[in-house]
């Protein structure tokens, strides 16, 4: 068997090209969207990840607001751009780019943000919400990885997922989304100090891999039929991208999300549709 593609970056684009009308239906009430991202430091990736935000928000017609600062910002210094945006109305939305450098207390920071304009879904009462199973901006990359599978016609209801990895932006969130009653999946929440992986591993239907360990997940672990996310970001000396799952999956699995070109993109997507809703949300108001 030879998987198919789980194609992020088309299912992006197809996203995108919706979202498009729905800004120009908020424009012409008179409600631009504005996501703001706030960037602490140099780390390459994350100016990356941040750059393409806003060439994404460029193509959909969102508003951009910038803030970045130096790698040696205070813990008060990026508490004061936070105010700044919750008070600023042409910011809809905003997120805080993650990772923050080492010595800044990120859960903080992240606390201090207005929950009506969180876009990334991880402000403690967002989370909390979501646990409550009350509406809430959900966070982009699960968020995108369900809307990944269900678009691509891949059966969640009943599934048995594993999940690989408990860090805020995926592995925690992950299960609070597969398992409400829309979802209805079982999952299996894994990490560094599971026993056997490779035990859990062989009885998903669906694994989301997002340990940030080279090529964790291999074929002799995986089910067939199995559809398997490649969430993990790691380097090589190339600077070339090395996900979570080894190649030869591909050749077990019935899906396999390409890294890039997988769960990357639809991140980026959940984000604008957090920050469409908001704008939706703050004009109805
Ligand atoms: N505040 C947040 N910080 C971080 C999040 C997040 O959701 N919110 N997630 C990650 C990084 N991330 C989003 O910010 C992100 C990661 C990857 C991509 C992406 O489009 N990747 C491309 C490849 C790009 C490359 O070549 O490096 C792909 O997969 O095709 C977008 C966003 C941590 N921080």
């Amino acid at each position: 068997m030879t998987a198919q593609i789980l194609d992020g970056k088309a299912t992006a684009a197809a996203i995108k090209s919706e979202l498009t009308a729905r800004v120009a239906a908020l424009k012409e009430k008179g409600v631009t969207p504005g996501l703001g991202t706030i960037l602490v430091g140099e780390d390459p990736g994350s100016q990356k990840y941040v750059a393409g935000k806003h060439r994404d928000c460029a193509q959909v017609g969102i508003a951009s607001i910038q803030r970045e600062l130096p790698a040696t910002a205070t813990q008060e210094e990026i508490e004061a751009v936070v105010r700044e945006l919750n008070e600023d109305p042409a910011c809809t939305g905003y997120i805080v780019q993650l990772p923050l450098p080492r010595g800044i207390d990120e859960n903080r920071i992240l606390e201090l943000m207005d929950p009506e304009k969180d876009a990334d879904g991880l402000h403690p009462m967002n989370l909390g919400r979501l646990v409550l199973n009350e509406p809430a901006p959900l966070p982009c990359t699960p968020n995108g990885i369900l809307t990944l599978l269900r678009r691509h016609g891949v059966e969640i209801k009943g599934a048995e997922v594993v999940v690989v990895g408990r860090g805020v932006t995926i592995g925690r969130p992950m299960p609070l989304l597969l398992t409400r009653r829309s979802e209805n999946a079982t999952v299996t929440q894994c990490h560094t100090g599971t026993r056997d992986l490779s035990a859990h591993l062989k009885r998903a239907d669906i694994i989301v891999a997002a340990a940030g360990s080279p090529h964790l997940v291999r074929g002799e672990d995986v089910k067939p039929g199995a559809a398997v996310l490649d969430v993990g970001v790691s380097r090589n000396a190339e600077g070339k991208i090395v996900g979570d799952v080894h190649p030869d999956v591909a050749e077990v699995a019935a899906w396999i999300s390409p890294n890039p070109g997988g769960v990357g993109p639809m991140t980026r997507a959940q984000l604008l549709v957090n920050v469409v809703e908001a704008a939706e949300r703050s004009a109805g108001r």
